[in-house]
């Protein structure tokens, strides 16, 4: 009780200070404290609602599905840490987003229904998107048909003129940042990163506007060059990110993806930009268009008729577009069925053969894409499958009878360094306090441990040990759990598989190796 009152006191001093220290800004800070807010502030409590699953986690937040217990209504319920948010100074974003969202009103853009807190945490009550992030749509479906893309590009294309039109650059569009309803539809997410322009006639907090050089927000993918060259904020950003992301349900991948934010940087500079063979002539044009690497050119700039004009979109009801039938969505139930099939099966024969077969035919057409797109960056860094297997079986053949086919999947290759190889490869559960997250975890030959969130192909932890075997110890707890023990942290995984032994096997000989 006393921390909670401390922590509250400690939150709200910090915001008075920062409030102060922005001098004028306090009192229209203050206006914007006192508007009334048609999503309430409420005085709900946690125990208010029935916790369902984890849609996911932020930079500073996480997104549950919450039922309230009265009214049985369905919320994702985004809950973000007043100490950390206090700490790592995101209370302005934080209230912009409030603010921005409890104002907008469009079908194709997340709606926010109250607010409320405790000592602890914040509380957002958003629509809840039952269908998932756009992004899994495009893994599970490996790429998305034109007909598809079309439909989704096209709701955000009205999502974007929208917000546009009250003159808000949303700054961070990217299929994971398109969420799904249970029908289908587009349901534009995460105002964490909203810029709006001086004349914005939305209320808003009032250093929002200001221009300064570019702040580097967002995501490095779908980063304008004019934004790496420092320029302000303009709606044309978003344009640019709508190209990427058309590109992206097209091919599966990024236009610019790469192994590093710098690679990627240097791509985007030199307009590095590849189309698949089997892009139509039309969605070639539009994603051509919209990524001009002058902002003015970009179709939507001017006007939107020009974009939503496009030869690409004909066949589009843009009046109707919330009551056309939506492309039939991918579950992740289907997906792990598949998967659950292809789990890796300790197969002798693909390791050290070279493994160019299984590298072309485990690898998704967008792990296929990637890779293509890497070998052909002059500092691409990237193996093919085929050139890193026989380092380590070569080498350490008692350890080769560990690898899976998995470890051929030209999707892992870009967790790599050049010259690295997989060792051994599986999906495992990693177990958290307050949830377990599916990870496929990478040992390499480096020796290296990775950590990769597979849904949105991002690693998320490295761990890189010492000569020192005493740095890094690996114990069974089951046959099926294990945990890795650094000086720094524990991890622990569950192999669905019960192959904790052999985990603990490969890394020691990793560990043996080196003194031998
Ligand atoms: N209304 C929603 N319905 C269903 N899932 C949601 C909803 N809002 C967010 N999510 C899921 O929760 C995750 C976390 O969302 P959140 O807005 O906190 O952060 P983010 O956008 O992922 O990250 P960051 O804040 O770092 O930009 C998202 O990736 C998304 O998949």
């Amino acid at each position: 009780m006393a921390v909670g009152a401390e922590m509250e006191k400690e939150f709200e001093s910090k915001l008075r200070l920062q409030q102060q220290q922005q001098g004028t800004k306090q009192q229209a800070m203050q206006r914007a404290n006192s508007i009334a807010f048609r999503a309430p502030q409420e005085q709900f409590a946690i125990d208010d609602f029935e916790l369902g699953k984890m849609y996911g986690t932020g930079s500073y937040s996480k997104v549950v599905r919450a039922k309230k217990k009265d009214t049985g209504n369905v919320y994702a319920l985004k809950i973000m840490d007043k100490k950390f948010i206090t700490k790592e100074n995101k209370i302005s974003y934080v209230k912009l987003e409030r603010i921005v969202l409890d104002q907008l009103d469009h079908p194709g853009i997340i709606r926010l229904f109250f607010t409320f807190q405790d000592t602890y945490s914040l509380y957002m009550a958003l629509e809840s998107c039952e269908g998932g992030e756009l992004f899994d749509q495009i893994i599970r479906k490996g790429r998305l048909s034109e007909d598809e893309a079309r439909f989704y590009a096209a709701e955000v294309v009205d999502a974007l003129e929208y917000l546009h039109g009250l003159g808000l650059i949303h700054r961070d569009i990217k299929p994971e940042n398109l969420l799904l309803t249970s029908d289908g539809h587009i349901k534009l997410a995460d105002f964490g990163s909203v810029k709006p322009i001086k004349d914005t006639p939305l209320t808003v907090l009032p250093n929002s506007t200001a221009e300064k050089a570019c702040t580097f927000v967002g995501t490095a993918a779908y980063i304008p060059p004019e934004v790496l060259n420092s320029c302000p904020a303009t709606y044309s950003n978003d344009l640019w990110a709508l190209g990427c992301t058309l590109y992206q349900m097209l091919s599966g991948s990024s236009p610019f993806k790469d192994a590093s934010e710098w690679l990627i940087f240097q791509r985007i500079m030199a307009r590095d930009l590849h189309f698949p063979d089997y892009f139509s002539d039309k969605a070639r044009d539009l994603i051509d268009q919209l990524l001009d690497v002058d902002p003015t050119k970009r179709p939507g700039w001017s006007s939107y008729a020009s974009l939503k004009g496009h030869p690409f979109f004909r066949g589009i009801d843009w009046k109707n577009l919330r009551h056309t039938p939506s492309p039939k969505l991918v579950s992740e139930s289907n997906k792990n069925e598949e998967e659950e099939e292809q789990d890796p099966v300790w197969n002798l024969t693909h390791v050290g053969s070279g493994g160019s077969d299984s590298g072309n035919g485990a690898g998704s057409s967008a792990g296929t894409t990637s890779n293509q797109q890497a070998a052909s960056t002059p500092n691409g860094g990237h193996n093919g499958s085929g050139g890193a297997a026989p380092s380590s079986s070569d080498a350490y053949p008692h350890l080769s009878h560990l690898a899976s086919i998995d470890s051929f999947d030209s999707r892992w290759q870009e967790f790599l360094e050049p010259g690295e190889a997989i060792v051994m490869i599986s999906k495992l559960k990693k177990i958290q306090k307050i949830t377990n997250k599916k990870v496929q975890l990478l040992l390499t030959d480096k020796p290296k441990l990775i950590c990769v969130d597979p849904s949105k192909m991002q690693a998320k932890c490295n761990i890189i040990w010492s000569d020192d075997p005493n740095c890094l110890s690996v114990q069974c707890t089951s046959p099926s759990h294990f945990k890795i023990c650094t000086p720094k942290k524990v991890i622990s995984f569950e192999d669905s598989k019960e192959r904790a032994a052999q985990w603990k096997m490969a890394i020691e000989a990793l560990q043996n190796r080196r003194f031998n």
